[in-house]
């Protein structure tokens, strides 16, 4: 468990992170969201006490991360992949974290084969590819066993069968009874990822749900029509109640319709549909719309 309390750092007149109470919950991947500048990098250097508050509290498993006698045990954290000497391995890194903190030497080769990377563990650093270097930083970050993951942005640098990789890694470690924290700009990232979300725009807490009521937010689900061969079929859409906008791609974007109801304006009107399909917003659309208070950047 990972809790804020009134969570505040002002730098001079400018308020980075402006009161932020919440709870990241045990046994879920929880995504933090918010885009560019809205305090998410700020947030974790307090959790990790890199960081001073102005005001506020975090605490991880109840306690300050000051007052934690073996603080990789408890929480851990990937936030910058790169704060690797280049001159060592994979291996010789982690062996050093884990001298350094007291964690068994065991530790390190059981992490290097659940991040995937035993059969490079033994090259330098210097050499590995982004991906491999956020797969070490998972791995420093899983070396003390804790209950709570912190990772800033861990999906950048890998290919598509990376990132399907770590959500699996991800889900399992949330399964495990962990507190999975992933913090993102990227909304299309979570979709797929996250149990819960909380969103930040400007410092604040914007929303605070689960990935399917977040989704709700959106507009009701809207039906995407095609008549390739009927330019004016909209004007049908309209007469019979619809909400019609025009894409410009081309079709039309309509609410308050029924799919069988175009379905039969269609046949009433001679005219073959192209396309029929129900559109929601997606999690990016309904966060861009959450967050635009807070769009532009700092
Ligand atoms: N040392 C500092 N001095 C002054 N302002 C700072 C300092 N560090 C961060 N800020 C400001 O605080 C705000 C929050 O920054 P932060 O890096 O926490 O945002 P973020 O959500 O992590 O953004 P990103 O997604 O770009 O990493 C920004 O406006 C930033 O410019």
């Amino acid at each position: 468990m990972l809790e804020l309390r009134g969570l505040t750092k002002r730098y001079g007149p400018m308020t980075a992170v402006d009161a932020l109470t919440v709870e990241f919950r045990p046994g879920a991947v929880t995504g933090f969201l918010g885009p560019n500048g809205a305090g998410k990098t700020t947030t974790m250097l307090m959790v990790l006490g890199l960081l001073r508050p102005t005001a506020g509290t975090a605490r991880v498993g109840g306690r300050p991360y000051h007052d934690l006698a073996e603080p990789m045990r408890e929480v851990g954290a990937m936030l910058d992949a790169h704060a690797v000497h280049p001159g060592r391995s994979g291996r010789a890194h982690l062996r050093a974290l884990a001298a350094g903190n007291r964690l068994p030497r065991a530790r390190v080769d059981e992490v290097l084969d659940r991040v995937g990377l035993s059969a490079v563990a033994g090259r330098p650093a210097g050499v590995y590819s982004l991906g491999m270097r956020q797969r070490l930083g998972l791995a420093a970050a899983l070396l003390g066993d804790p209950a709570v993951l912190l990772l800033d942005e861990p999906v950048n640098g890998l290919d598509p069968a990376g990132i399907a990789w770590l959500r699996t890694l991800l889900r399992d470690l949330a399964g495990e009874g962990r507190t999975v924290v992933l913090s993102s700009h990227l909304m299309s990232e979570m979709e797929l990822t996250a149990d819960r979300l909380v969103v930040i725009g400007h410092g604040r807490l914007v929303a605070d749900t689960t990935l399917a009521a977040f989704l709700d937010r959106a507009a009701p689900a809207a039906l995407l029509v095609r008549a390739a061969g009927d330019p004016v079929f909209d004007a049908a859409l309209r007469a019979a109640g619809g909400a019609v906008r025009d894409l410009p791609e081309g079709g039309w974007l309509v609410s308050g319709l029924a799919a069988y109801e175009v379905g039969r304006l269609a046949l009433a009107h001679g005219t073959v549909l192209t396309e029929l399909t129900s559109r929601r917003d997606s999690l990016e659309d309904v966060f861009m719309s959450v967050t635009s208070f807070a769009g532009d950047l700092r």
